[in-house]
C-alpha cells in the first residue's frame, strides 16, 4: 500500500485597523516566503471579483445586514475560487483581511456576534490568523496618510479606538473558538522590519503543523 506524504497548503490570513500595515506587510512578506522556497500567493478580501468591487467601494452606499451579506458572498466566492484553489496546489495564501475583520467592522454596522459566526460557519479557518496592531492614532494617521475612501476609515480618535478594540475582543473570541490567532504589535518597526517577524512566525507556524498522510484508492 502506497502512502503518500501530503503538504496542504497554509492559510496566513492579516486583519486589524485601516492603516495598520496590512497591505504593505502582506506584499512584503508573500516575497520573504518566496525569497524562502515556498510558494506564495498574497490575495485580499474584499476580492477583485466584481462582488468584492462592489463591496469595497460601496461602504457609503450599502449600510447593516446588507453590507455584511455582499461582504459575506465576496468572502464565499473568493474562498472558492481563489484561495481553496492555492491551498490544493500547496501554495501558501497570505490573505489580507478576513473572517477576523467581520467581526469587527460587521458588529460596528449592527450585526450580532452569533449572527456573524453563523454566517461564516461555512468559511475554512485560518490556518494562522494575524492581528496587526498599533495605536489608534497612528493607524489613523497613516490611513489618512495613504487616503481615506471607505465608510470604516475614521477621522475621529474615539471611532479609531472602538475598532482598536473590537479587533483585540475579536482575536481573543476566535482564538477562545480554538483558532491559532496571533496579534502582533508593530511599535517602532518599519514596513519591512514587521514582514520580517511575521516571516518568522509564520515559517515556524508551518514546520510545526502535524504532517497528513494520504491513503490513495485500492
Ligand atoms: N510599519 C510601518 N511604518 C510606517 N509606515 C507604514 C508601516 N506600515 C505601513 N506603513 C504606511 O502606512 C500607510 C498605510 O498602510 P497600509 O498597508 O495601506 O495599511 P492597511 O492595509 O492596514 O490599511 C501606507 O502609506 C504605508 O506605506
Ligand atoms: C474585509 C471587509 C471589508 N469591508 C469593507 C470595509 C473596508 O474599509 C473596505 C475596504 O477594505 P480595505 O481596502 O482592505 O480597507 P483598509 O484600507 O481599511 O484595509 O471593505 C467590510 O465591510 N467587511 C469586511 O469584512
Amino acid at each position: 500500500m502506497h502512502i503518500k506524504s501530503h503538504l496542504p497548503g497554509f492559510l496566513v490570513t492579516l486583519d486589524g485597523p485601516s492603516g495598520a500595515g496590512k497591505t504593505t506587510c502582506s506584499h512584503l512578506l508573500r516575497d520573504l516566503l518566496t525569497d524562502r522556497g515556498l510558494p506564495a500567493a498574497r490575495t485580499t478580501q474584499p476580492s477583485d471579483s466584481p462582488i468584492g468591487a462592489l463591496a469595497r467601494s460601496g461602504t457609503h452606499q450599502f449600510h447593516g445586514l446588507a453590507l455584511t451579506c455582499l461582504v459575506a458572498a465576496d468572502r464565499y466566492h473568493h474562498i472558492a475560487t481563489v484561495i481553496e484553489p492555492h491551498l490544493q496546489a500547496g501554495h501558501v495564501v497570505v490573505c489580507d483581511r478576513y473572517v477576523l475583520t467581520a467581526y469587527v467592522l460587521d458588529r460596528i454596522d449592527g450585526a450580532s456576534e452569533e449572527y456573524i459566526t453563523g454566517l461564516y460557519q461555512h468559511a475554512r479557518p485560518a490556518d494562522l490568523a494575524i492581528v496587526l496592531m498599533d495605536d489608534p492614532e497612528q493607524c489613523m494617521a497613516r490611513a489618512q496618510q495613504r487616503g481615506l475612501y471607505s465608510r470604516f476609515h475614521h477621522e475621529d480618535l474615539a471611532a479609531a479606538q472602538r475598532e482598536h478594540e473590537l479587533f483585540l475582543q475579536s482575536a481573543e473570541h476566535l482564538r477562545a473558538g480554538g483558532a491559532t490567532v496571533l496579534i502582533h504589535r508593530v511599535g517602532q518597526d518599519d514596513a519591512p522590519a514587521v514582514a520580517a517577524a511575521l516571516a518568522e512566525h509564520v515559517t515556524a507556524a508551518i514546520a510545526a503543523r502535524p504532517v497528513h498522510f494520504s491513503h490513495p484508492p485500492r
